[in-house]
């Protein structure tokens, strides 16, 4: 499939001491130009590991990744840090990612200066530009990064992202430090953005409204594989997923009886250790038996051998896309 970014059986392996890590497991996705891919999961399901993946900055041992048809995983040095100029990376702590001894308008225009061959009276038109497009002032340019609040400095890290015009923004769980207020603020920021620049975004979450606010389709992942990706209207009216059924059942909504919140069941399992077949099948509320009467789990994966009491194991084989 062509489209701005394409990543093909994408595994991401930590060295460890008892054994390796696949903390990416064979990962596929595509991500259209000027969309917004959102990327939802339990703690250590290997969402950031993904993004940084992508990038070449965790340890990529299989797979690849495209860029507009071009291979980043295995271009040359030059040819990747061309390629990867074209996406930036924004995170969580803002604060952890600007110099405190730099102004933020020479922060904002430091991409450009090592990339690009501009005047200073160039760059720094640059940087009040940048601040503007992120609803800040070109005065704040001289200020530096402790004068912010949390929601200033991470509109400035976006600022500083977008220096190179980058066509695909990874943004990994860039609201979950701003109180509600700001963060729909940075959300409708994101989104005026988008329509403004034509940017894509990969946007790692684990708050599936902000998520649903924001992406065109939605990838769930679980133990380093996604096991479901659909349009986002789709994934929340129709989960084909138990995992995803359950992260859904678990969002509070304003109104709802405090009973009717389904948390997940059960610890993430050991990712060294994962369940066989389906990785889910030991949290999920219609398994690991499951009536051979209902023919199938519910995502109508075929059942093995029914035992004495009537019930059957899950054997459902997970791959990429959620489907056998
Ligand atoms: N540098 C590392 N070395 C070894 N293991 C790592 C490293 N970084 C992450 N891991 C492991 O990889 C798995 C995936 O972690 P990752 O941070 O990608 O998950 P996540 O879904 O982004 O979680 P969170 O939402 O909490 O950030 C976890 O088991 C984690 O402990």
């Amino acid at each position: 499939m062509s489209g701005l970014l394409t990543v093909d059986g994408l595994r991401v392996t930590y060295p460890g001491g008892e054994r390796p890590l696949h903390a990416v497991d064979g990962v596929s996705l595509h991500i259209e130009a000027g969309t917004t891919l959102g990327l939802v999961g339990e703690s250590g399901s290997g969402k950031s590991t993904l993004g940084r993946g992508i990038l070449g900055l965790a340890p990529v041992t299989a797979g690849t990744v495209r860029l507009n048809g071009k291979d980043i995983t295995h271009a040359t040095a030059k040819a990747r840090r061309d390629l990867c100029s074209q996406i930036q990376m924004v995170f969580q702590d803002p604060y952890a990612s600007l110099n405190p001894r730099m102004p933020v308008g020479k922060a904002i225009v430091e991409p450009m200066a090592e990339h690009l061959s501009l005047s200073n009276r160039e760059l720094r038109l640059e940087s009040g530009r940048l601040l503007e497009l992120v609803g800040l002032s070109a005065s704040d340019a001289n200020r530096y990064p402790f004068q912010f609040s949390g929601g200033q400095r991470q509109r400035i890290a976006i600022a500083r992202a977008l220096a190179l015009k980058p066509s695909l923004i990874i943004a990994d769980e860039i609201t979950s430090a701003l109180d509600v207020s700001v963060q729909a603020a940075i959300l409708n920021l994101l989104r005026e953005l988008q329509r403004e620049t034509g940017v894509a975004f990969l946007f790692i979450s684990h708050n599936l409204a902000v998520v649903r606010y924001l992406s065109d389709r939605i990838a769930v992942m679980n133990l380093g594989k996604i096991v479901e990706e659909a349009d986002a209207g789709r994934l929340f009216s129709e989960p084909r997923h138990p995992y995803t059924s359950v992260l859904i059942g678990a969002v509070p909504r304003v109104h709802q009886r405090e009973d009717a919140l389904r948390p997940l069941q059960g610890d993430v399992p050991d990712p060294l250790h994962p369940p066989a077949g389906c990785r889910f099948h030991t949290r999920c509320p219609v398994g690991p038996a499951v009536r051979s009467d209902r023919g199938s789990c519910a995502v109508d994966q075929p059942l093995g051998e029914s035992g004495p009491d009537g019930t059957v194991a899950c054997h459902f084989p997970l791959t990429s896309s959620g489907r056998s």
